[in-house]
């Protein structure tokens, strides 16, 4: 659906020059939430901005259905544009035009009879849930019900490409759930390809199917959001995982016990399965549950727990292998004989 091959952006300024992506390759599945995240100044908006060609590439090819965009004319361009929307952080929605005629606005511009205009504006406000405030103004909406007006005119005409440039940074925690919630249905309801771009691992764990992590305007690590979270190898990426899964203990506490510490991960249907309980069923040992968290990703579940073990050597050195040989993942934090 969308390929990236090989971009570059270059920001030149007589003094200078900055390098917003640097030799970036990505391939983006049809129907799938691909997330990118970063820090501030990582290259994510210069990326996305790539994708519709809001900035040209330095160098580079953005392909959509196999269309390569930066070979297209300014009018070709633009009749492509009409199958990519785009949704902003901070809505830029015309003040002093009511929520229909906002959204009317993009169906006008795509030579849209007034019929089709009232019949089309009306099922957006429907698929976004704002029927009742056709005739509002963007000042007497909240922020959350602003971005459904940015969602319904970036769906206007029927774009098979949705790019959403931080769209709840500017929104509360509710408000955002409700916004993600929204672009996991119309992901779903219409098979809609989605490219967001967060600073937040909370939004890619809550919608993204893929991910891309970004660093001084390269692709660090790539992949299924499960195993990203279940496996993530650059520095970075675990910085940001530790955000919504917080893994380790504090040293200090784990100074002061006296058994062996060992961390566990589940992942998958293992995470349901009884095997700590059988281990204490099977074992002379005896365990302390110190930290124990279960995330559903994708709507499968990873665990982590910390365990602190205590009883005879030989027999914790049985029950660590018994969970290894269960869990492949697990890994002895402090050995205290
Ligand atoms: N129009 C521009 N002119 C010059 N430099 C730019 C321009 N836009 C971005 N940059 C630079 O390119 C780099 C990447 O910026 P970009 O905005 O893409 O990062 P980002 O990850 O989206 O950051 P943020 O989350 O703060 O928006 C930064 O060093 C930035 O200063």
């Amino acid at each position: 659906m969308i390929e990236v091959n090989h971009l570059v952006k270059i920001y030149k300024s007589k003094k200078k020059q900055v390098i917003g992506v640097d030799n970036v390759s990505l391939s983006i599945k049809e129907g799938e939430i691909y997330g990118i995240i970063g820090y501030s100044g990582a290259g994510k908006s210069s990326l996305l901005r790539c994708l519709n060609l809001l900035e040209r590439p330095t160098s580079g090819e953005v392909k959509i259905d196999g269309v390569d965009l930066t070979a297209l004319t300014s009018k070709e361009l633009r009749k492509a544009r009409q199958k990519i929307g785009m949704i902003f952080q901070h809505f830029y929605l015309a003040s002093s035009k009511t929520v229909y005629e906002n959204i009317a606005f993009a169906l006008k511009a795509a030579g849209k009879s007034p019929k089709e205009i009232d019949k089309r504006v009306k099922e957006l406000l429907e698929l976004v849930g704002l029927a009742d405030k056709i005739h509002q103004y963007p000042a007497q909406l909240s922020g959350g019900q602003k971005q459904r007006v940015g969602i319904a005119r970036a769906l206007a005409n029927d774009p098979k490409v949705l790019l959403c440039d931080e769209a709840t940074s500017a929104l509360d925690p509710k408000t955002t759930k409700s916004i993600l919630n929204l672009l996991k249905s119309i992901n779903k309801k219409l098979g809609l390809t989605i490219v967001l771009i967060t600073h937040e691992m909370e939004v890619v764990k809550e919608i993204c199917h893929r991910l891309a992590v970004m660093q001084d305007g390269k692709v660090i690590e790539e992949g299924p959001v499960y195993d990203i979270f279940a496996n993530p190898v650059e520095p970075l990426t675990r910085d940001f995982i530790q955000s919504v899964l917080q893994f380790d203990l504090p040293q200090q506490l784990i100074e002061n016990r006296k058994g062996t510490i060992i961390k566990i991960q589940f992942k998958g249907a293992i995470a349901e399965e009884s095997v700590v309980s059988e281990l204490f069923q099977t074992f002379k040992v005896k365990g302390n549950i110190l930290h124990g968290k279960i995330e559903y990703i994708q709507e499968v579940p990873l665990g982590i727990f910390i365990m602190e073990l205590t009883g005879e050597i030989p027999e914790i050195e049985r029950a660590i292998q018994y969970i290894q040989d269960r869990t492949q993942n697990m890994e002895v934090v402090e050995h205290v004989a």
